[in-house]
Order: C-alpha cells, then structure tokens, then sequence
C-alpha cells in the first residue's frame, strides 16, 4: 500500500472526514487500536446530533413528558397545577448543547490521541483530501460527513425562510405559531416539544403520520397530538407559501384551505451530506449515499469507508455508533495485517443492520420499534405471525398512568420460530425496547422466551401477556 504514496510516507494511516458522533467513534475505535489518527471537521466536533439534532430535541421534549406524566395521575395532577416555564426549558436544552461550544469535545479527541484539523475536506486523488488548500495523505480514508435536509420544491418555501430541524431545535423563544411540514420522526418530535412550549402548532402530512411504523403508532400521536391541541392534517400538501414584510408566513394547501403562522418548519427528511465532497473522484454522483459492504469499505474501492448517516444505512445515531465501532476495528485491522472478522455477526462489520435496527420516536405516547414490521416482513416474504396486546391491560402501565394508552405487536417468523420485530407505543416504552433488541439479535426461539420472566408490576410484563396471546408451547 505505501506504493500509492510514492515512497514518500503518509501524513496518518487514517484520516476520518466529519467529527460527528460517527465519526469520533470510528477514529477512537481505530486509534484504540494503535494506528496513527486524525480527524476533519468543519463546524462543531460532536456533529448535528450534540448540538441540533438528538440532544436538544429531547432536552425539549422531556419536560412536557414529565409534566403530561404527573397530570396523569390522581393524587400527583393536584400537585402541579402550573404551566411549564418556557425560559428554563430552554435554558435547560442549552446545557445540553454545551451552549454549542465544542471544547469539551476536542479535550476528549486530544486525550484520545487524535489530531483534529479544522476545515472542510473533500476527496482529491486516491487516499488523498483537501482541507483549507492543503493535500493530507492517509492509508485510508473514513467519510462520516451525515446527512443534511431536504428542502421540498414548494413555491415561495424556499424565500419564506423556514426553520429547518436547526432552528427548530435551536430557537431561544417559542413561536406563537409554528406550521409543521411533513408527519415523520422529526416532524412528530418536534410538533410535541413545540405544542409542549405553548407554540400553537398545525402540523401537515401528507400520508399518515409515521408511515414506516406499524399503523397503530401513527394513530395512536395522532390522537394524542390533537389532544395537546395541535391541529394535525392529513393527506394535504401546501401549494404555496408566503412571507409578509412583518414576518407572517401564510400557507396556502391543496384542499384550498390558507394557515397562517409565525414560522414554518420543514422537516421533510435528509439525505447523505455527500453534496460538496469529491465524491465523483471514486464514482459516486454528488448528494448520493455512498454504498457499503457491511464492514462499511465503499464500493469499488479498498481504502475508504462510509459510515453513519452519509451511507444511508439508518440515519440514527446509536446506529452510525455501532457502524463505527466495527469500522474503526476492520480498519486498523487491515492496515496492520491483523485478522478480519467480517462473516455475519463478527466484530468487524454491521450486520445488525439489516435484522435489528432500534429507533425511539420520542413524541408522547412513545414509539419504539426493532427489526421488521409485518409489512416490511411480508414484503421480504417471510413466513410471520403477529401478536398484539393493549398495553394499557398490563398493571405495570396502569401503575405508570390512570387510563394508561399504549400498545404492543410482535411480528413472528414462523419458519425460524423467532422474532422479527416489536413495537411498543405508549408512555415510558423506550427503555422495554433493548429487551426486544437482544430477542432479535439473539435469535432467541420462542419457546425459551417464556423462561425470561418480566418483573410484577413493570411494562415489561407485556411481554408474557404477547406470549400466552401467541400461545403456550406444547
Ligand atoms: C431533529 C433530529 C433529531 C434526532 N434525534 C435523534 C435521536 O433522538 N436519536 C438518534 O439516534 N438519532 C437522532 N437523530 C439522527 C442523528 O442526529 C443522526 O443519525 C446522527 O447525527 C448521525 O451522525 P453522523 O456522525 O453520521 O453525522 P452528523 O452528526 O451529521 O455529523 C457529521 C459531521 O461531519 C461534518 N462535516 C460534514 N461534511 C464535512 C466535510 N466535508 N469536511 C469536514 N467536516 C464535515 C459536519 O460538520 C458534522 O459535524 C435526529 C436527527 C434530527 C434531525
Ligand atoms: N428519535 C429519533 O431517533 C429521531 C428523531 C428525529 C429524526 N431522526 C432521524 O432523522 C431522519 C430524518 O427525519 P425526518 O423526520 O426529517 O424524515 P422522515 O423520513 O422520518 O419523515 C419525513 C416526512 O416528510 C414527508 N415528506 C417528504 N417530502 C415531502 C413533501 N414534499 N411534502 C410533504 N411531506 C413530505 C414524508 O412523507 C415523511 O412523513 C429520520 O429518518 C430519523 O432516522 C431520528
């Protein structure tokens, strides 16, 4: 390999391109491993996730969780009677943020033993990038640059200077009015947190709300967002949108109707940040995804890798996370000759992935799903049975909230006797979630499960109430 460098030596074995949550864990996990490590980044190491994406966001959410919480039960609603202090949530989210200072984060790089060059890198030549004008040379290459939004071709959006998910998760005051557009994670978290804060709040979709979840979650915020009072419509699409000169934002919808708000925002999904990356140097169209094996080595070529959001993969942090782990490993492993583990399951590649995917939706009821639904199931063709169960039936959930809300589904592969994928929907669901995940993963048999005891009084017991729904073995 030191041929590509004409006898010279490169600057490091690894270069890794975006300090995003990603990205510091493929130069930490390589760098564990004793290679030579430097990592570029053009705005703040921590990326879009420590600063205006997953932390903020539940920063915001979590006190309108807490407070829906205690209202919800007799004996603890007549103790707090008052509305949420806007000033200190917002205070509060701004903690998390670090106050969008990164020192902390580069203490960390320079005690992990990355170099951190400040800059925007593009790819140049083979294991060669630019940053500030300057060629760096590395054995290989790491691009962890995520993924930015996407802004619909509406008329008049893009002059109407909305808020995307930055400003949305940023903003020191509430709007009196926000328009939300586009019924998705984002889209769902961010017109709770906003309805939460006082913001009178009309969120638009154009299909059902969280459309690649099981249907029920997406019915279930949906009835709980109109009871916080946010107007939720459905199956209309703005036509046009319009700023005046004292800043109101009118939207004019397909079904004729106008909404008039304070600020509108766009939160009709990303894609990877591959836009102004050098990435037609390896074969790839700017703004595509580039395209991984499972130890995240791009196609077509033997010294870059792809990980996190910008592969497209699953744009989720603790995903990118586990991506990186087995990145940082399988690089510094062939770089040092070392062995590869990259059959399914080992520990240098991702294979997760494809079976078991966790994601918690934060809104409130909480949605949080692992593997497959059993649409997505029956379209791969397997051979599933589903069970479902109120959770509001379980006395664990019914301790959590008077009149406790919430549902559960497996979807179960017949022919392996195992599950494919879970869903929870309701209030304090997102931690039952990792017991599903080591179900999945761990290819537990159904029949076994039914040794795995839940606790009394926990949510949990929902799932011995799935299993006697599916049946006892005989
Ligand atoms: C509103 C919102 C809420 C979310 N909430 C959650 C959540 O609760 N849980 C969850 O798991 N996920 C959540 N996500 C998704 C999560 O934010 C992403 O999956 C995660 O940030 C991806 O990490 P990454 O390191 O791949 O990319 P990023 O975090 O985007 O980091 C990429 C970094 O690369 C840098 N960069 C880009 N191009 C270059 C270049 N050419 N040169 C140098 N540096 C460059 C960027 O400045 C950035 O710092 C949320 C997303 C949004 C939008
Ligand atoms: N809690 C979490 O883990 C969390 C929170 C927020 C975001 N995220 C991640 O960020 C990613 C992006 O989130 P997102 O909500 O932006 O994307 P998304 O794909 O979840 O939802 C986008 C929504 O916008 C709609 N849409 C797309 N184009 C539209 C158009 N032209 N007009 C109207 N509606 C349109 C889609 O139908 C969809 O409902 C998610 O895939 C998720 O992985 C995760």
């Amino acid at each position: 390999m030191a041929g590509a460098f004409e006898g010279s030596a490169p600057d490091y074995d690894l270069i890794v391109i975006g300090a995003g949550p990603v990205g510091e864990n493929v130069a930490d996990y390589a760098a564990k491993r004793g290679i030579r490590v430097a990592i570029v980044e053009s705005e703040l190491v921590g990326g879009e996730c420590s600063y205006w994406a997953c932390m903020p966001s539940k920063a915001l959410l979590r006190s309108g969780h807490v407070l829906r919480a205690a209202q919800r039960l007799d004996g603890t609603r007549q103790a707090v009677t008052g509305e949420l202090d806007v000033p200190a949530v917002l205070a509060r989210r701004n903690t998390f943020t670090s106050e969008w200072k990164d020192d902390g984060q580069v203490d960390w790089l320079n005690s992990a033993g990355i170099d951190l060059i400040r800059g925007h890198a593009r790819l140049t030549v083979p294991r060669t990038l630019d940053v500030n004008g300057r060629a760096y040379t590395a054995r290989a290459v790491a691009v962890a640059t995520g993924s930015v939004p996407v802004l619909p071709d509406i008329p008049g959006l893009a002059v109407a200077n909305p808020w995307g998910t930055r400003e949305a998760t940023s903003a020191s005051a509430a709007p009196a009015r926000l328009l939300v557009l586009g019924g998705g994670v984002a889209g769902t978290e961010l017109a709770t947190a906003w309805a939460s804060l006082g913001s009178d709040v009309t969120l638009l979709s154009r299909g059902p709300l969280l459309e690649r979840e099981e249907p029920f979650a997406g019915e279930l915020v949906t009835k709980a967002l109109r009871e916080m009072g946010v107007d939720v419509r459905i199956g209309v699409s703005p036509t046009g949108v319009h700023r005046d000169e004292a800043g109101v934002v009118t939207t004019t919808l397909d079904d004729g109707s106008t909404v008039v708000t304070d600020e509108i925002l766009v939160s009709t999904g990303r894609r990877p940040n591959t836009l102004d990356l050098g990435v037609d140097t390896v074969g790839f169209i700017p703004g595509e995804k580039l395209s991984v094996d499972d130890t995240m080595l791009v196609t077509g070529t033997d010294w870059l890798y792809a990980v996190g959001d910008v592969n497209g993969r699953a744009l989720l942090t603790h995903q990118g996370k586990y991506q990186a782990r087995a990145a940082g490993e399988v690089i510094a492993a062939r770089l040092s000759g070392g062995d590869v583990h990259d059959a399914p399951w080992g520990g240098h590649v991702a294979t997760a992935d494809h079976a078991a995917v966790p994601h918690v939706i934060f809104t409130d009821p909480e949605v949080a799903g692992v593997g497959l639904t059993e649409a997505q199931a029956r379209a791969r063709g397997l051979n599933v049975t589903t069970v479902e169960y109120d959770l509001g039936w379980v006395a664990g959930a019914k301790l959590h909230a008077d009149g406790y809300e919430g549902h559960a589904k497996l979807v179960i592969d017949e022919d392996r006797h195992v599950i494919a994928g879970a869903t929870f929907v309701g209030q304090d669901v997102a931690d039952l979630l990792h017991s599903a995940t080591i179900a999945i993963v761990g290819e537990v048999p159904i029949d076994r499960l039914w040794h795995a005891v839940p606790s009394y009084p926990t949510i949990s017991e929902v799932w011995l109430r799935l299993l006697e729904t599916y049946g006892r073995p005989n």
